[in-house]
């Protein structure tokens, strides 16, 4: 039963989950799943870095409350970050970038990324800068090195909106999509709809871990932009940039211009879309909408977020689910880690048949 060596860096909301996931579950995942999770590293900006062989105990890296530098006190730590020791020298088979996303050039995830692959390491990550930003880069380093890069919770956490599309949705032809792709603003909008002030109902976000260390990314749409562009090079094979989508976020909506929509029997959404023009070229939006409530995504509240696949032979095709939070996050990279293990395992079959 293969047990995979991994390495932490950023232990924030999402990576903090991904190890209390491994303290509870380890056992429940070597019965269903066939593997288990070693933590060999973590590296954080506000914690330090570690390094243990053996392992560290996941239970008590998430209970003890650290303060800023704690891992020095560790056996094998220090008080400083130290990402790029951790990711070349660590005894890892998997590095898990959960850092800041950083939507004007990814960095420095997309070198935390480009050190893991070229020292033949997996990458998993939620981090969306790099899968944006240089994922064609990325992979093809992934694939010259014999490892993954996989990135499912960089668009809509853990809801398997990529794997969905491009596994059993192949063929079907995606032409184009729209949907809701950012949690904190969702739930912003039907908090202010509910009567909250929008700094308060940011605040919520917040603290619900829904939003980006800077949540300027999530209010004024840089964050959907990134998904637009993930999701439009992954599934209409486009080639975009973010500063080729155009891109509105919602904090110019007032308070009153959500209550003017709640009495016209309609809703603002911030819609995430591209297509594919007759030209054959791809085009990408991010702007708030004014939804008449019988649109399907009208109804999707909170922090839930949708997207609906134009395709050519289903017409179209919604998934929704969770859009953000920790868990649902974590799982994300869970979900990454099973692809790898089963890709790795089928080539293993494949070579001893
Ligand atoms: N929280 C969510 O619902 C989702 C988050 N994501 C993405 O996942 C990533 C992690 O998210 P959270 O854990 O919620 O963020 P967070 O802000 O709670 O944690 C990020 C952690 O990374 C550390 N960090 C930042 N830069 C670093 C660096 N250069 N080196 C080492 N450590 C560094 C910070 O100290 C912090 O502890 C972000 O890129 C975010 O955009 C993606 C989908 C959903
Ligand atoms: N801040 C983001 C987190 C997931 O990408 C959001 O709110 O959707």
């Amino acid at each position: 039963m293969p047990i995979y060596n991994i390495a932490l860096i950023g232990f924030g909301g999402v990576n903090r989950a991904l190890a209390e996931l491994i303290a509870t579950k380890n056992a429940l995942w070597e019965r269903d799943l066939g593997f288990r999770l070693n933590i060999v590293a973590v590296s954080d900006l506000y914690l330090g870095s570690v390094i243990s062989p053996n392992g560290l105990d996941a239970k008590t890296l998430v209970e003890a409350n650290f303060a800023k530098g704690g891992f020095g006190q560790l056996s094998g730590g220090r008080a400083e970050a130290d990402n790029e020791t951790i990711i070349k020298t660590a005894p890892a088979d998997i590095i898990v970038e959960a850092t800041f996303t950083n939507p004007k050039d990814g960095e420095p995830a997309v070198s935390h990324c480009r050190w893991a692959l070229q020292s033949g390491k997996h990458v998993v990550t939620t981090n969306k800068g790099p899968v944006a930003i240089a994922a064609r880069e990325l992979k093809a380093l992934a694939k010259a090195n014999g490892v993954y890069f996989e990135y499912e919770g960089s668009v809509m956490s853990g809801t398997p909106v990529i794997r969905m599309a491009e596994k059993t949705l192949a063929g079907a032809e995606v032409k184009g999509f729209e949907g809701i792709l950012n949690g904190t603003s969702n739930f912003v909008l039907g908090r202010m709809e509910a009567g909250l002030d929008f700094a308060t109902a940011v605040k919520e976000a917040q603290i619900l871990g829904y939003a980006e260390a800077d949540p300027t990314a999530d209010v004024e749409g840089f964050d959907v932009r990134l998904k637009v562009v993930i999701l439009a090079n992954e599934l209409l094979r486009a080639s975009l940039k973010p500063e080729e989508v155009m891109c509105k976020g919602i904090s110019k909506l007032s308070s009153s211009d959500i209550e003017t929509a709640a009495a016209t029997n309609s809703r603002w959404k911030l819609i995430g879309s591209a297509a594919r023009n007759a030209d054959g070229t791809i085009t990408g939006s991010v702007s708030p909408k004014l939804l008449p409530l019988e649109h399907p995504l009208a109804g999707v509240n909170g922090a839930t977020n949708a997207v609906s696949l134009n395709t050519e032979l289903l017409g179209s095709v919604t998934i929704t689910g969770p859009g953000a939070g920790r868990v649902e996050t974590a799982y994300a990279l869970l979900s990454d880690i099973v692809a790898i293990h089963r890709a790795q395992t089928a080539v293993a079959t494949k070579v001893a048949a």
